[in-house]
């Protein structure tokens, strides 16, 4: 089969220079093009450059469209706005999209969900294999536990994260709420200040902190009358990430359109 052709957003940003440089290493896919925000430095650039290699020729472009009529893939770590519109493009050329971008609201989910009526959308607030591990195991313990366990989840993420809580914290949180049958939406604590009155029981708790280069840490907390659970995972460095992303790209090649999550591509949907 011909390598896979694809194209990475965000290509100035943390995620996208470390998917230029994994690509570039991976067999059985080609990098066919990078897009930059209109106005971005990056855009002019050569790819290979930018991202710390040797120069490639795939010159970084504010225009995804032309590109998008040759690849079989899009691999988007940007931001919320920006993210539906590629999926939509997605959606227009039949291709996989993958979404690794977090923060995003339930209106743009809306429509990346709509998206995926054409597409191959594979969207996770966390790619790595580690932490969707984690996820299983969380909703797992929950279903064991009963409400008299206080399940927190705390987060810290470097210091240029715009979103809070993380995308793996929700992800986290989703978990232990379907392990325990809730709906985390409506039994979420997400930010505390003040005079807060006593933890509601049953409810999910998060905590946020952001500093230096942290790449990411996730705990997640049982706590219990007595004695504590905690299982943590961190992150050390961004090809992880990376890694998981290509790894759903090739999954997603040739598969029926639909909303997919990292839990599809590793198999681990019947945990
Ligand atoms: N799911 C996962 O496993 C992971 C998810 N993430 C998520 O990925 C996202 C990006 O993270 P990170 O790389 O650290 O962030 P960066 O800010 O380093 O990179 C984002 C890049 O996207 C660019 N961008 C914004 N809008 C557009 C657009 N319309 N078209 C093309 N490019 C655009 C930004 O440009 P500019 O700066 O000029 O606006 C920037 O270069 C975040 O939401 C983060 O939470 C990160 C790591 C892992
Ligand atoms: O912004 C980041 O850096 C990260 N974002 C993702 C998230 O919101 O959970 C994944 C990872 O932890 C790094």
């Amino acid at each position: 089969m011909a390598d896979m052709r694809l194209v990475v957003t965000g290509a100035g940003g943390r995620m996208g220079q470390t998917l230029i440089r994994l690509i570039a290493e991976t067999p059985g896919m080609t990098l066919a093009g990078a897009v930059e925000r209109a106005g971005a430095a990056a855009v002019g650039a050569d790819a290979g450059r930018l991202a710390g290699l040797d120069a490639n020729g795939v010159v970084v472009t504010d225009d995804p469209l032309a590109l998008l009529t040759t690849a079989d893939g899009i691999v988007d770590f940007t931001a919320p706005a920006a993210s539906v519109e590629f999926a939509a493009l997605a959606a227009q050329m039949r291709i996989v999209h993958v979404i690794g971008t977090t923060g995003m609201s339930a209106e743009d989910e809306a429509r990346v969900k709509a998206a995926a009526r054409h597409a191959v959308i594979v969207k996770s607030g966390n790619m790595s294999l580690g932490v969707n591990l984690l996820a299983a195991v969380v909703k797992r313990i929950a279903r064991t536990l009963d409400e008299d366990f206080d399940i927190e989840i705390l987060e810290m993420h470097h210091n240029r994260k715009v979103d809070a809580p993380s995308g793996t914290a929700l992800l986290l949180g989703r978990a232990a709420a379907a392990g325990r049958g809730i709906d985390l939406d409506a039994r979420s604590e997400r930010v505390r200040d003040g005079h807060t009155g006593a933890r509601g029981r049953g409810d999910i708790g998060f905590a946020t902190l952001r500093g230096g280069t942290v790449v990411g840490d996730h705990t997640v907390i049982f706590a219990g009358d007595g004695e504590r659970i905690e299982i943590s995972h961190r992150a050390e460095s961004r090809a992880l990430f990376a890694k998981g992303a290509l790894r759903a790209a090739l999954w997603g090649r040739g598969r029926k359109p639909g909303l997919y999550g990292m839990a599809d591509v590793l198999g681990l949907s019947d945990l």
